[in-house]
This record gives structure tokens, C-alpha cells and sequence, in this order.
């Protein structure tokens, strides 16, 4: 695998302008394999969803059968096997990503939803993100006390939705054993408000 080359069927310079494939070198985490992947499988979408915001997307990469599954083994197996107990996905891009890692690492899944879908009782916490506000939910019965939950996301900017989604976890009676994402903003500083936990990202720029 060359940094910044697709390594799966999909080709997004065929199909959409915005893409780069001159690729900086590729660093995170989790190793410069899976930074590699990222790098390789996200496009820039400039002034979206606002005037000013470099969007992320990460499509490309769920979308491309080796890459993601790549990423989600790679996942799987920086963290090693029986160091989380259930895995917690944010709406609604990081459910791809809980859902899949969930099944490989053989765990279950619990959904943190945006306000208004939980049909039972739920905590509710209020934030910021890098382009507006919203309020995450999670039912208050969804852990078992003491339950180590990997928090996943796709994208890591200001740090918000995550502090929102480790705080939910929290109240609920889990126990965060970290916070996982493909890709950080490392210009946003979300890390730095982030600071108590484990945070891993798998690219960061
Ligand atoms: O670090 P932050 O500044 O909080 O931003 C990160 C969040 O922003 C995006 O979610 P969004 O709310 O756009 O939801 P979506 O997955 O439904 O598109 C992304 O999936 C993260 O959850
Ligand atoms: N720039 C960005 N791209 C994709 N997802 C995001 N979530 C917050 N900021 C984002």
C-alpha cells in the first residue's frame, strides 16, 4: 500500500472534482497503514455545509469493500482483543463505523442518537460542533455498571460531539475506555479538550 493511492475498486477522481491525490504523508495513531487508508479514501468538499468549513468525507471509504474492511480490522486490532466490552457509535456517520467494529471485535452496539429518536427514557447532553449546535441522546439503562465502552466517531474537530458523547456514556453507568476516530482536525484542538481520555485517531491533519 502507497500512501495516498486507492487501494479499492473506487475512484473518485473518475467521479468527483473535488478530490486530491496529491496526499501529504500520513500519520495517526494507529500506524501509517491504516493513516495510509484514510488519507487515500477521504475528499476535501470545500464550504460545506457552510461557507468556510473544509468537509471531511469519509464515504469514499465506507463504500470501498477492502478499504473499510482494512480500517475496521485495523481497528479491531490496535485495540486487542477483550479490552472493550461494547462499542458506542455517534449519529449518524459514526454508526458505520460502531456497528462494523462491533462485529469484528464480537461486541455489541449502543447507538447515541441525535435528540428526539430514543423511544425510552434518555440523558440528553447539549453542544457545540465545528459548524452548529445539537443534543446527543443515549438511553439511561444502556450499560451495565462498569461496562468499558470504546467510543467511536468518524471525524474528531472541535472535540464537542465527542465531550457530549463520553459524558452520556458516563452518566449511563459505562466506563469510557476511549475514544476512537479515522479522522482527526488536528487544527480544531478537539484533542486538547479531550485530554483525560484515550483518544486515538487513525489519520490526523
Ligand atoms: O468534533 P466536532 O466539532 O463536534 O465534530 C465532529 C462531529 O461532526 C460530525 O457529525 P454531524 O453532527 O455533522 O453528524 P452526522 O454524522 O449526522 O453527519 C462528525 O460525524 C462528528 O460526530
Ligand atoms: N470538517 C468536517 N468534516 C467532516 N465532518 C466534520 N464534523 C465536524 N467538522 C467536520
Amino acid at each position: 500500500m502507497v500512501a495516498g493511492r486507492f487501494v479499492g475498486p473506487f475512484r473518485p477522481a473518475a467521479r468527483l472534482s473535488a478530490v486530491t491525490t496529491e496526499i501529504p504523508l500520513a500519520t495517526g495513531d494507529c500506524g501509517a497503514e491504516l493513516a495510509a487508508l484514510v488519507a487515500g479514501a477521504s475528499i476535501d468538499v470545500p464550504d460545506f455545509p457552510k461557507p468556510g468549513v473544509v468537509f471531511k468525507d469519509l464515504m469514499p471509504l465506507f463504500a470501498d469493500a477492502e478499504v473499510f474492511r482494512r480500517v475496521i480490522d485495523g481497528i479491531a486490532a490496535h485495540h486487542g482483543p477483550g479490552s472493550f466490552d461494547v462499542v458506542a457509535g455517534v449519529e449518524a456517520r459514526g454508526f458505520v463505523v460502531a456497528a462494523a467494529l462491533a462485529y469484528a471485535a464480537g461486541t455489541g452496539v449502543v447507538p447515541i442518537r441525535k435528540a428526539g429518536k430514543l423511544p425510552r427514557k434518555a440523558l440528553s447532553a447539549s453542544y457545540a460542533l465545528e459548524y452548529g449546535e445539537a443534543t446527543l441522546e443515549v438511553h439511561e439503562d444502556a450499560f451495565v455498571a462498569g461496562q468499558r465502552v470504546l467510543v467511536v466517531d468518524d471525524v474528531l474537530a472541535t472535540g464537542g460531539t465527542a465531550a457530549a458523547a463520553m459524558d452520556l456514556v458516563e452518566r449511563a453507568g459505562g466506563t469510557v475506555s476511549g475514544f476512537t476516530v479515522l479522522l482527526e482536525l488536528g487544527f480544531l484542538n478537539g484533542r486538547a479538550r479531550l485530554s483525560s481520555r484515550a483518544v486515538r485517531s487513525l489519520l490526523t491533519v
